[in-house]
């Protein structure tokens, strides 16, 4: 992905990708993760300092993170309006004539996520675009309710129409080292998903450590999580690199061991391109091209896309607007 070759010209929606079936739980393997943290904090420390992707290829670069985007609202003020116009960013997230400049045909983001209650209007304004909605559940950001009652959360959304949903686990059991309830909590939930891709947020800010981070992601996965997500954008740590590495490490080794694929999906506080960019090339230098797919890759994100079509214009004329004309919704 170098330049708007013809691969990159039309960026749309894909078909939902591959799923992860998961596996028994391997305490061996679970208990036998280590973390260099001094490795960890000086590899991602190099990313942002990279002057990398530079011209029409960090415009290209861009438009990837886009395709990539779970466009995000999950306020308590949500309305179907607000929805409504959400959505219609999703469907043209960048201006018609930024995307001409550029060489672009189509571009849409990889899905919209909102609350339950929200699902309805979504589905509605995104109806023929092939951009799927994706839910928040199992009380979303602390999982602390009831569990029959997160399990029906599940269900109802996956029978309301949203083809993805991203659950929360319970800190607890990470931070009692219970990795059975763990595994056990989030293949129920998987199986109430059904159909639907399940996004496994693992809250890492509120994990204790990277080592918890790691153990948590592998026990995630063995129970089938199709992608692990580091945060509900409500803790007061989200989204940071090392963090980021250590579960993109994860998501590698399990690969190797189980050939199952599993998606990534850094969410919360991802606000400006440049960090879009950051995570790209950790990704990209990490598990490779494959995972650089919304299938296998996701940005969780309520405010990014403003910034990106901010960067892009900049790119086509040459001059900075105001972040007020990049609103959403
Ligand atoms: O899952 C997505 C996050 O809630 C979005 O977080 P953000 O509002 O900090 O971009």
């Amino acid at each position: 992905m170098k330049t708007l070759g013809q691969d990159h010209a039309s960026l749309a929606p894909k078909p939902i990708g591959p799923r992860n079936e998961g596996c028994a739980l391997d305490l061996g393997w679970v208990r036998s993760v280590r973390i260099n943290n001094a490795a960890v904090a000086r590899r991602a420390a190099t990313l942002p300092t990279r002057r990398s992707v530079k011209g029409a290829h960090q415009a290209a670069w861009l438009c990837k993170a886009v395709a990539c985007m779970d466009l995000t609202t999950l306020s308590g003020d949500d309305t179907a309006a607000r929805v409504r116009r959400l959505c219609a960013k999703a469907r043209q997230p960048v201006r018609a004539d930024l995307l001409q400049a550029i060489g672009m045909e189509r571009l849409q983001v990889g899905a919209v996520c909102v609350y339950h209650e929200m699902i309805g209007p979504a589905l509605e304004a995104l109806e023929g675009s092939g951009i799927p909605v994706a839910a928040v559940s199992t009380g979303f950001p602390a999982g602390l309710s009831p569990l029959h009652l997160r399990l029906a959360e599940i269900e109802q959304s996956v029978a309301a129409g949203a083809q993805e949903i991203d659950i929360v686990i319970s800190r607890r059991h990470v931070l009692e080292g219970d990795w059975g309830a763990l595994h056990d909590e989030l293949r129920r939930f998987r199986e109430a998903c059904g159909p639907a891709h399940m996004k496994g947020i693992l809250a890492t800010g509120e994990l204790g450590d990277l080592g918890q981070v790691a153990r948590a992601s592998l026990v995630a996965m063995m129970a089938g999580a199709d992608f692990i997500k580091t945060s509900t954008g409500k803790e007061p740590v989200n989204a940071t690199l090392p963090v980021g590495l250590v579960m993109l490490r994860c998501i590698r080794d399990y690969h190797e061991r189980t050939g199952q694929w599993v998606g990534m999906k850094p969410a919360g506080g991802i606000s400006k391109a440049k960090d879009a960019l950051n995570w790209l090339v950790m990704v990209k230098e990490e598990l490779g091209d494959r995972w650089l797919e919304p299938d296998l890759f996701r940005f969780g994100a309520s405010s990014l896309l403003g910034d990106i079509e901010r960067q892009l214009e900049h790119h086509v004329t040459g001059a900075y607007s105001a972040g007020w004309r990049h609103g959403l919704a």
